[in-house]
């Protein structure tokens, strides 16, 4: 073994510029199948991916020649801890990985080109069935494109994704790992991480449960008692989301005190005139103003902000790191409308992180872990979606209302995306950890997920559900082979670099009332902290940005302490009890 450290450095700076070359071509390649899917661009796509994997386990290979444990540098050992880090690449059969790399492009393409039919007419996902769902308030014509979406893709992508399983298992497995969700809670560096994330749904669940039930109400009034039972969990199709991921979109229908100005930001950009390219200005120009990178010319040459006429395209909003320090990119189908301006600020701010962190050796050009690459653009979004800051760039017109019951329906308005968010992204991932480790096998992966959905969410399919079925496949991430942990990470670290972030900016007064706009000590915080990309364990960058080193839902309760002390009282005074008795996963209260 060569125990010489400036050889290996010598190595580790081949492998930097060779994997800027190889990751740089991979990129482009999925670029062009995305913004143009033809069966030419998926071939060149996979061989591009197949290249890049043989690049990656001849690097894993040859890194095992060094003697790194009589090493003395941390980053050159953590530099050869992440080069380790190989994926799918690890399957040392050819063929098998051949087969892996086809399913994924396959799979990406059934999701992308999915379409559910409507007598003369096909209705594409994006914005068809998105819009149908999130201003639809037809129980039955909701129900129509619930189910027609899950009948689109999820028989098809079944037998794909058991495959997929298989394949991947085995990619894992050969690295070292006991299974890919084992791998997959390996990037956080924490032994204790399952049990510190059910610590933090703990804390954050009476909240969540005080919100449900609150909804329930609501929708029952709506609704009628027969289709919404106050005891039963809630039918899955009414939130205005495909997923009941978010609630945001039923705001009209659970708005606290009516006759309060009404925060319409969509019809606001649409009546003044706004189109994508505002919108992503807009967001530009709040991250520069807290002295942040702005994008580059080549992002905007190059980028692909809304969907393109006459070709099909993968519309799933990303961002993308093109590993040669200059090319970053946003691919949005972007529609204009609220849920796209706070998506736009997601995707920069994933660019942002691209930028502060491209000078890194490729290794460490990621998060701090990924729950953190998912909360910069959020955290700047909690900031800008304030009342005072929507004002501000004249998406409020008059006088401003900041009485008691207007925050309460802002924070109801904030909750619906944030807390409702909490059981979805925390259930999604332990269904694939179990899918993984074999407590789900083959024939019960769709009546688990609605076992995990019920148990964690409160929800109910508005129509029986089969093993024919595969609703997890009708969520991007799990055909696209995306984990989702990631993003209750996020929507807990989000609240604490938020609040640090108000600190240094001077703010007082309620934390939800905080607009760091133009605040230099509140960007250099965040960028000192994102320049590390994952060059040290994610504690050391918490610190950097908090002062502490552990994830905290107490910025994200006090964040909400107001409206979750009114929802309390509210629900005892309209007499309803929180949670749900009812466990029947393949009936539902639709067809009673
Ligand atoms: C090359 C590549 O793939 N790059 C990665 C980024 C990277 O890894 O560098 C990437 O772009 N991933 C796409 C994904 C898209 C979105 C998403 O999927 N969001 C979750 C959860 C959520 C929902 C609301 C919200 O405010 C924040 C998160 C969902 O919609 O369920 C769609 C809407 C927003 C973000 C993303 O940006 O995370
Ligand atoms: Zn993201």
């Amino acid at each position: 073994l060569i125990t010489d450290e400036e050889q290996a450095k010598v190595w580790l700076d081949q492998y930097n510029s060779m994997a800027e070359n190889i990751f740089s071509l991979a990129e482009e390649a999925n670029w062009a199948y995305e913004t143009d899917i033809t069966p030419q661009h998926q071939q060149a796509q996979v061989q591009a991916s197949l290249n890049r994997d043989r690049f990656k386990k001849e690097a894993y290979v040859n890194s095992t020649k060094f003697d790194v444990n009589s090493f003395n540098n941390e980053t050159v050992k953590r530099l050869f801890s992440k080069i380790k880090n190989i994926g799918n690449a690890g399957l040392s059969d050819q063929t098998k990985l051949n087969r892996l790399t086809q399913l994924l492009a396959d799979m990406k393409q059934v999701y992308s080109t999915g379409k559910v039919k409507d007598g003369d007419r096909e209705l594409v996902f994006e914005p068809d069935l998105t819009n149908e769902l999130a201003n639809g308030r037809n129980y039955d014509r909701l129900q129509f494109i619930w189910q027609g979406w899950r009948d689109a893709v999820g028989p098809t992508l079944r037998p794909m994704y058991q495959e997929y399983v298989t394949l991947k298992n085995e990619a894992i497995t050969e690295l070292g790992y006991d299974d890919v969700g084992d791998y997959w809670r390996s990037w956080y560096e924490t032994p204790t991480f399952e049990d510190d994330l059910e610590d933090l749904w703990q804390e954050v669940r009476p909240m969540y449960l005080e919100l449900h039930a609150y909804v329930r109400r609501r929708l029952g009034e709506f609704y009628g008692g027969d289709k919404v039972d106050q005891d039963d969990p809630i039918p899955a199709h009414l939130f205005g989301n495909m997923w009941s991921q978010q609630w945001n979109n039923i705001y009209d229908l659970v708005e606290p005190f009516s006759g309060k100005q009404r925060i319409d930001v969509t019809s606001a950009m649409v009546n003044k005139g706004w189109d994508a390219l505002r919108m992503f200005n807009e967001s530009e120009q709040f991250f520069t103003s807290l002295g942040l990178i702005p994008m580059t010319p080549e992002f905007w040459r190059d980028s692909m902000i809304v969907r393109p006429e006459g070709r099909e395209v993968v519309c799933y909003a990303s961002a993308w790191d093109f590993y040669n320090r200059r090319d970053f990119r946003i691919k949005m189908c972007t529609e204009v409308t609220q849920d796209d301006l706070q998506t736009v600020h997601h995707e920069m701010g994933h660019i942002e992180y691209f930028l502060q962190y491209k000078d890194q050796p490729v290794a460490f050009r990621e998060g701090a872990n990924p729950g953190f690459h998912e909360a910069v653009g959020d955290c700047l979004a909690l900031s800008v979606s304030t009342p005072k800051h929507l004002k501000e760039i004249g998406l409020i017109d008059g006088v401003l209302q900041e009485d008691d019951e207007a925050d309460l329906n802002y924070l109801m308005k904030q909750a619906l995306e944030k807390i409702a968010f909490l059981p979805f992204a925390y259930m999604m991932d332990q269904w694939r950890w179990k899918v993984f480790d074999g407590r789900i096998t083959a024939d019960n992966m769709n009546q688990e997920w609605w076992k995990l959905r019920q148990q964690y969410q409160g929800i109910i399919p508005p129509v029986s559900r089969s093993e024919t079925d595969f609703d997890p496949g009708c969520k991007f991430h799990i055909p696209a082979d995306v984990p989702y942990i990631r993003y209750f990470v996020s929507f807990i670290v989000q609240f604490q670099f938020y609040e640090a972030m108000c600190n240094a900016a001077g703010h007082t007064g309620p934390l939800y009332k905080c607009d760091f706009y133009r605040s230099p000590q509140a960007g250099q915080l965040l960028g000192d902290m994102l320049k590390l990309g994952s060059s040290r364990p994610w504690p050391d960058a918490m610190e950097a940005i908090t002062g502490g080193r552990r994830m905290s839902a107490r910025p994200l309760l006090n964040y909400f302490r107001p409206l979750t002390d009114w929802l309390r009282q509210n629900n005892t005074a309209s007499g309803v009890r929180t949670g749900w008795t009812k466990f029947e996963p393949w009936t539902s209260s639709a067809t009673k």
